[in-house]
């Protein structure tokens, strides 16, 4: 009847948008005042990472990551913190789906850290349990550049959005519960900059085995860096990337939009007439 149809025309993504950028700027205090900015970036891309282009199976559409296969990934460790946070959310809009919830999150919050606009566009349909994909999909820091480029060859991405892509690096920080790495968080972990690259090159870094007996760089700041972080600037080809987004924060800017936006549409065919959504900050909302 008209209500159903009222209900459909209320489906307002800006509403959601704003409820989950109310909720990062409240709950500050989360993992010593970071914040849930990064957390909820990296529950975007975990969510979308599973994709695999050489049998299109995986990537953001199912939602899958809501079932504890996926969940319980090795990979995952951590990410249940975004995926509670974002549980008041769902039972708030509950014509949302969980893929499009994931991948807003993610957007909401590279927006609300004065991060670029992301486009990104809503029609993502929840899937059932038995369409999970395999665990392992998502990569292991402990390898070099050539595992990497191999890696985001398999999502479809070239070496520009490879580089681009790695920089929200500069969000959030290492939990040695999750991955056995520990570090610090940098410069701004709840601020999106281009400080990953210009750390990687200015800083000095050292080799170290830390108590879990994994290899992870340190500076003399007690900044950290991953192995596959410090791979950007071993392989000349990326360095060549991480040197032109040190300089010039705009490019990387405009580079991680597309980058980002493309990796949380992975796999999914929307129709052309669902054109994408430029959500306004709360800021530009004097919200
Ligand atoms: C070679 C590719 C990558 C590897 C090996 C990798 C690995 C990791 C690891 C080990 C952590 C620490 C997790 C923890 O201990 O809590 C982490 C955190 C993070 N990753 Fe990546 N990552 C990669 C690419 C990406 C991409 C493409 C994005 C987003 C576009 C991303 C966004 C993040 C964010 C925001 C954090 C911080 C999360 C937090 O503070 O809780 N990463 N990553
Ligand atoms: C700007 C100096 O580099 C960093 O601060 C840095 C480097 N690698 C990371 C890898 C995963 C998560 C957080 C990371 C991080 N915060």
């Amino acid at each position: 009847g008209v209500h159903v149809a009222e209900k459909e025309a209320k489906r307002d993504y800006q509403e959601v948008y704003n409820a989950i950028a109310t909720k990062i700027r409240d709950e500050d205090e989360y993992d010593n005042y970071i914040g849930y900015g990064p957390v909820l970036v990296r529950l975007a891309w975990h969510s979308s990472g599973t994709f695999d282009r050489n049998d299109n199976s995986g990537g953001s559409f199912g939602g899958t990551y809501r079932f504890k296969k996926e969940m319980n990934d090795p990979s995952n460790k951590g990410l249940q913190n975004a995926f509670d946070f974002l549980r008041p959310i769902h039972e708030q809009f509950p014509w949302i789906s969980s893929g499009d919830l994931y991948t807003l999150g993610g957007v909401t919050a590279v927006q609300e850290m004065m991060g670029p606009k992301i486009p990104w566009r809503s029609g993502r349909v929840d899937q059932p349990e038995n369409t999970v994909p395999d665990n392992g999909r998502l990569p292991d820091a402990s390898q070099g550049a050539s595992y990497v480029r191999n890696l985001f060859d398999r999502l479809g991405f070239g070496d520009r959005e490879t580089v681009a892509l790695i920089g929200a690096h500069a969000l959030g920080k290492t939990h040695y519960e999750n991955s056995g790495y520990e570090g610090p968080w940098g410069p701004s972990p709840n601020v999106f900059t281009n400080d990953f690259f210009v750390n990687l090159l200015n800083a000095h870094w050292t080799l170290n085995t830390n108590k879990k007996g994994v290899k992870q760089w340190d500076n003399d700041q007690g900044h950290m860096m991953l192995p596959t972080d410090m791979a950007l600037v071993k392989d000349p080809k990326y360095r060549k990337l991480v040197e032109e987004y040190a300089k010039d924060q705009d490019v990387f800017f405009r580079d991680f939009s597309k980058a980002f936006a493309k990796l949380l549409e992975n796999n999914i065919k929307f129709p052309d007439q669902n054109k994408p959504h430029y959500f306004k900050t709360l800021d530009e909302q004097d919200l």
